[in-house]
């Protein structure tokens, strides 16, 4: 199948990697020239494991191209995917800016076109934005009606970053929005290899979706997280009793999002969490538990905080700083806050993420590092062995990173682990887990 894709971000980028592996042609849309650069050279715009390889691979085949001209993709594609970002407003509020926008590009780009094109929406948004906002841009852009002149449809992404390939070709569950047959079967053609449970279902049933999937793992991470600040202090280790708990097979319940450790962030848990909140205050069905979700994730950045000032040393080392391993995502990074906290109060900071080094960071990257985040960027290094060496305490964020340095760190050197690293020396007097 021919498919265009707007947005070439974390969700863009993979799509439209593995569609083109698949064997579809498919042209990647974005204004941003630091994702269509990389894109047209055969790289990748993000750091995501396996990306590079498939997206060289892809652009050799001639099967990926990438431009910033959205009619020229749209005339040489069947259906489209839209993947720009939903972030929230300053009131916690969703953002439809982008999706506005990009439905307007495309329903102006269709208005000429012949041939029946499918527009499938994958940004995350709120239960009736497709009808409300995607839907009248198409049609004012277009001059066409919706589910006549051109197929709509909405499709949950469901992709974890640093994991987005292989959550490509086994997703847990693929979910059709559907209004009309020939999108539903252009996407059912898509996705007829992947062997997951799939659901066909009305496109604001689908918008829903994929908030209650994110709202579950939000949930589920402040509640193991509270129950090891609880757990931890009355003298328990919170991992062994959070296991058994998880043992028990009439509650089946699985183990993801329910071992404690440290505060969830990145793009999609915290501000999918604040729009369903403001659409539950919109139409007056209070959520205190997601709101408590918020407050208890907050309360857990505050308690490494403490546990830090506690200490009394002044010279911090950071090991991590995006929101998990094996990914160059800063957004709402609790690393990042935790640092910028720290810092704002007169911490000497070092801080090692080996994704996010300056020398061998992407454009768009540096650029986000330098416009938000100028203050953390000179205090990035390149290598974990100095952060060791020139710190009082060291707090750990990225196990990946640090299982292979745990035994570099001098056994007076106190460790603030915030993720449990394998192999730390928990009975030693100088390790401090976060909340086991
Ligand atoms: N990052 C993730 O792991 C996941 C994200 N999502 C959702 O997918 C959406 C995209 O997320 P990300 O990829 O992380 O965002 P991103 O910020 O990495 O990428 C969005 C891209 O859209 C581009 N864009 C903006 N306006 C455009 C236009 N008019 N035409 C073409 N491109 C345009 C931007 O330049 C940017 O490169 C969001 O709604 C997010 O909630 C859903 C599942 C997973
Ligand atoms: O809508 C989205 O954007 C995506 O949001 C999350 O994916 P992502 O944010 O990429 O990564 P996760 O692995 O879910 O991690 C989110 C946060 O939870 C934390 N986390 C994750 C897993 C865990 O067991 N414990 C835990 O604290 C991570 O450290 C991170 O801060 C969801 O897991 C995806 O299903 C969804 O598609």
């Amino acid at each position: 199948m021919k498919i265009s894709i707007f947005g070439a971000g974390y969700v863009g980028a993979v799509s439209a990697a593995c569609l083109a592996q698949e064997g579809h042609h498919v042209v990647a849309v974005d204004p941003d020239p630091n994702k269509i650069r990389p894109l047209l050279a055969g790289e990748s715009p993000i750091i995501e494991p396996g990306l590079p390889d498939l997206i060289r691979a892809a652009v050799t085949s001639g099967r990926l191209k990438a431009t910033s001209d959205a009619g020229a993709a749209i005339a040489e594609s069947e259906l489209s995917l839209i993947c720009v970002g939903t972030p929230s407003r300053s009131d916690g509020s969703l953002n439809t800016e982008y999706l506005k926008r990009v439905s307007e590009e495309i329903g102006a780009a269709i208005r000429t076109k012949n041939v029946f094109h499918s527009i499938v929406v994958r940004s995350t948004c709120l239960p009736g934005t497709t009808d409300e906002i995607v839907v009248p841009a198409l049609e004012a852009a277009s001059g066409l009606k919706a589910g006549e002149g051109f197929g709509i449809a909405y499709l949950p992404e469901f992709l974890r970053e640093s994991t987005a390939i292989k959550d490509y070709y086994d997703p847990g569950v693929i979910v059709f929005g559907y209004r009309d047959g020939t999108t539903l079967e252009r996407l059912q053609e898509i996705h007829e290899h992947l062997a997951r449970p799939k659901f066909i279902v009305d496109i604001r049933t689908a918008e829903g979706i994929k908030y209650a999937n994110n709202a579950w793992h939000a949930v589920k991470i402040s509640f193991s997280n509270e129950m090891g600040n609880v757990l931890s202090t009355a003298g328990i280790d919170s991992h062994i009793a959070l296991n058994i708990l998880c043992s028990d097979d009439r509650l089946n319940i699985s183990r993801a999002y329910l071992m404690p450790g440290f505060a969830f962030g990145g793009s999609c848990l915290p501000k999918d969490l604040r729009a369903l909140i403001s659409l539950s205050r919109r139409q007056g069905t209070p959520a205190p538990l997601l709101e408590a979700t918020l407050s208890a994730n907050e309360a857990q950045i505050n308690r490494a905080y403490n546990m830090i000032v506690e200490r009394g040393q002044r010279r911090i080392g950071i090991v991590g700083l995006s929101f998990k391993p094996d990914t160059d995502d800063l957004r709402e990074s609790p690393l990042v806050e935790l640092a910028e906290r720290l810092y704002g109060r007169g911490y000497e900071l070092n801080i090692y993420d080996p994704n996010i080094r300056l020398a061998r960071l992407t454009g768009a990257n540096a650029s986000f590092i330098k416009a938000r985040l100028p203050h953390l960027a000179g205090l990035l290094k390149e290598d974990i062995d100095t952060v060791i060496s020139e710190s009082d305490v060291i707090v750990v964020g990225n196990r990946a990173e640090m299982n292979g340095s745990i035994r570099k760190v001098a056994p007076t050197t106190p460790i603030i682990d915030l993720v449990r690293v394998e192999g730390s020396r928990r009975t030693q007097g100088n390790y401090h887990g976060i909340c086991w």
